[in-house]
């Protein structure tokens, strides 16, 4: 069952007759299954955050239609949207985005005390999701006094605590060493396989891309590509590599 669909989705940046307009999407199609961990990937300026946002329910788009669950949060009103985010969507971002006078624990947690759930329920749902991100022991602990990887864990352990439909996760590897970066990329695929999460990732790393089960390569706001894992992490990454070639746009570069 598709989780997440976008049909003819288009962004149009800049005011009509005003200044330069912007095409960051280009009837723009895509179809999520339940349990599927996809990457977007694409050159700088291809549409990706621009997307990503529209996922998000950050930004609207100028015409197509989005689906995200069985519903469109776009025809929402702001009280119904603020609901329908907190339940159907978690956020993992590049800059872990915690709240540094809370602790690890109270990081987690947050979005569960914001739904009123009881305080043995929270406990045994902070129990399992600490553990499958092994961050059991540093639940007491300020955010400035773990490492970033361990701050990624935790932004992950609180976007995924009240088993959102779908995970949104921008660059999630983008500031984090290659260790780190390993650690977060098993840990998504382990809960992808575990607990069947839905996963949409943006990222420019392809070694991070190699986790996901399939890729979405975008150019110029338009869908220019796909790739499905069918053997082993190293193999897709030599396809994706091979794939990004493809792309240009300042990938070849950097291969
Ligand atoms: N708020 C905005 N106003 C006007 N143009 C915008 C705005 N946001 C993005 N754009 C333009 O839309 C296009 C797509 O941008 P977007 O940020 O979605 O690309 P991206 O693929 O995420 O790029 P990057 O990899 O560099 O982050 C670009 O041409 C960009 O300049």
């Amino acid at each position: 069952m598709a989780v997440l669909q976008t049909k003819d989705l288009s962004k149009i940046y800049g005011s009509k007759g005003k200044g330069i307009s912007v095409k960051a999407l280009d009837n723009f199609n895509m179809n999520i299954k339940e349990g599927e961990f996809v990457g977007i990937m694409g050159p700088s300026g291809s549409g990706k955050t621009t997307l990503l946002n529209i996922l998000a329910t950050i930004d609207s788009p100028s015409s197509g239609e989005i689906n995200i669950n069985g519903e469109d949060p776009y025809r929402l009103k702001e009280d119904k949207l603020t609901i329908f985010r907190r339940r159907n969507l978690g956020f993992i971002f590049q800059d872990f985005n915690l709240l540094d006078t809370l602790s690890v624990k109270e990081n987690i947690i947050l979005p569960l005390v914001l739904e009123g759930l009881l305080k043995k329920e929270i406990e045994k749902k902070l129990d399992e999701i600490s553990s499958i991100l092994n961050i059991k022991d540093i639940l007491d602990k300020r955010t400035y006094e773990i490492s970033g990887g361990q701050q990624q864990r935790t932004a992950c352990a609180r976007a995924l605590i009240n088993n959102p439909a779908i995970i949104l996760a921008d660059e999630p590897t983008g500031n984090l060493d290659s260790k780190a970066s390993f650690d977060l990329m098993s840990s998504l695929e382990k809960i992808n396989e575990k607990r069947k999460a839905t996963i949409v990732m943006v990222t420019h790393d392809a070694f991070a891309a190699s986790f996901c089960r399939r890729i979405i390569m975008i150019k110029d706001g338009k869908f220019f590509t796909e790739i499905v894992k069918d053997s082993n992490r190293q193999i897709f990454f030599k396809e994706i590599l091979d794939a990004l070639s493809l792309l240009g746009g300042g990938y070849n570069e950097n291969i």
